[in-house]
């Protein structure tokens, strides 16, 4: 047999695993070699005839155009790779080697699908960012926007939700939601046939679709979206068992999910599971470190900074800002006469009151022993401070029950606002506190402001 032989040849380009492909100059195909179905997805007879940028990702077309006008000025063209869409919709990545040839008017290039190692690559550069976003992100809604965007850097994610489990408290919640058409089910309890229970109860991955054979018979149903298409979820397996669930959601006949996004999430899963558990316990030292173990309120370094930041929003909004220094009077007595722990319980009673009288965005901290600091931002007039520091006398006034003893006690409120009594946290604090003071010299109970009696916002 010749091995020049036109039949012989024509046999071997039909092995190859690698696609012929003669375009011409006009940009048509004329020829494309049997391996081009794989991966194209289109017969080569789909092909002759239509234009090769057709099918070129749009966002690679530009690039392709110019190292397609190099090869055709028969300059060297090194190794080029891009992205075509195949028949069913799927991107391929494509490496292409090819050269002009005159003779024919026409280029001859060969495609190899690198899509594998390009996904490996995709996949272990996820892995990394995941870890990353970990330490990045500020807090854990930071961290799940950032895990949907990388997640959706790998495969269809519009519709992305995460599902949070505390198993002690049997609370399953859906902190981060995105969707197009549904809402965020309400928290509860593990609800047995629902898909987030069942991947949370078996720690297994699960595809749910809408037009499949036992859709209609499955126990499991969807937490939200029936009219979805498809449902892929994967358990968050953590060090100490599932805290979650992640759900991709479609609603569309053009996204659907198959065995190998099953297989890409739940790779990806077990790093994410890690990154939300790392910064949970970040989280959590970080409470620690900011806040006071007896009433769960901030502590001085946490105060500090509420200052701080209050204090740069106040200069640039022209907002006014007033701080509280409180110390409660004949505090000495309860512990002596109830016992430690009676105080114990007076000081988170206190904390409670406290917290009470202001607005959730304001700040009410512990600074040491019986000494409280409330921060009032965003105060509309100036004299609304005084109003809340004697709001806040006359409710700790109040008798308190603590462990069977009924216990009386009065405060003394030192009193400060910015701009006038000080420009930084320090120096506010400081004359809050000598404010307080200069209460408790006058007898106690009663709110002192610094200066003696300036308006605060004045
Ligand atoms: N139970 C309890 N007592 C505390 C805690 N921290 C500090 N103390 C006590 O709180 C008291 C605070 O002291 P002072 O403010 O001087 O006592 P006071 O009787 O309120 O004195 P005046 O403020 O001058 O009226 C001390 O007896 C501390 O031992 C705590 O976490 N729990």
């Amino acid at each position: 047999m010749d091995p020049l032989d036109r039949a012989f040849l024509a046999n071997v380009m039909d092995l190859m695993l690698d696609a012929v492909c003669v375009v011409d100059g006009e940009g048509r195909f004329v020829f494309v070699s049997a391996a081009g179905e794989r991966i194209f997805g289109y017969t080569p007879q789909e092909l002759i005839g239509r234009p090769m940028i057709e099918l070129v990702h749009p966002d690679d077309r530009e690039r392709t155009l110019n190292a397609v006008a190099e090869v055709v000025a028969d300059r060297h063209l090194p190794i080029f790779e891009n992205r075509y869409l195949r028949k069913d919709g799927r991107v391929v990545h494509l490496m292409w080697s090819a050269r002009w040839s005159p003779a024919d008017g026409v280029r001859v290039a060969v495609a190899r699908d690198v899509s594998a190692r390009k996904r490996a690559e995709s996949v272990q550069a996820a892995l990394y960012a995941i870890s990353e976003a970990a330490h990045a992100a500020e807090d854990l809604m930071a961290l799940f926007a950032q895990i949907h965007r990388i997640i959706g850097g790998l495969l269809p994610a519009k519709n992305f939700f995460v599902a949070l489990y505390d198993a002690p408290g049997d609370w399953l919640s859906f902190p981060y939601f995105v969707d197009e058409h549904d809402a965020a089910p309400p928290p509860g309890a593990l609800d047995a046939e629902t898909l987030c229970a069942e991947l949370i109860r078996s720690g297994r991955e699960r595809l749910l679709s809408r037009d499949s054979a036992d859709a209609a018979t499955s126990a499991v149903h969807p937490d939200v979206g029936r009219s979805a298409v498809d449902w892929l979820g994967v358990p968050l397996s953590g060090s100490q068992g599932v805290i979650g669930a992640l759900v991709l959601k479609s609603h569309s006949q053009e996204v659907r999910y198959g065995p190998a996004d099953v297989e890409l999430l739940k790779f990806v899963s077990a790093q994410v599971a890690a990154a939300i558990e790392r910064k949970q316990s970040q989280l959590r030292l970080l409470h620690v470190a900011q806040h006071d173990a007896l009433t769960g309120l901030p502590n001085r370094s946490l105060v500090r900074d509420r200052v701080a930041t209050a204090l740069a929003r106040a200069r640039r909004d022209g907002a006014g800002l007033a701080l509280l220094y409180l110390d409660l009077d004949q505090f000495k007595p309860v512990n002596d006469r109830c016992g430690h722990a009676v105080g114990d319980g007076l000081l988170q009673q206190v904390a409670q009151r406290l917290k009470h009288c202001v607005r959730a965005s304001d700040t009410v901290g512990r600074m040491a022993g019986d000494e409280f600091v409330v921060l009032l931002s965003h105060l509309h007039a100036p004299d609304d401070a005084p109003g809340v520091a004697e709001k806040i006398r006359q409710a700790l006034c109040r008798p308190f029950e603590v462990a069977g003893h009924t216990v009386l006690v009065s405060p003394s409120i030192g009193l400060v606002g910015y701009p006038a009594h000080g420009e930084d946290a320090d120096q506010l604090v400081q004359r809050a506190d000598e404010a307080m003071y200069a209460a408790k010299r006058a007898g106690g109970n009663r709110v002192c402001v610094a200066g003696g009696g300036r308006p605060p916002g004045g």
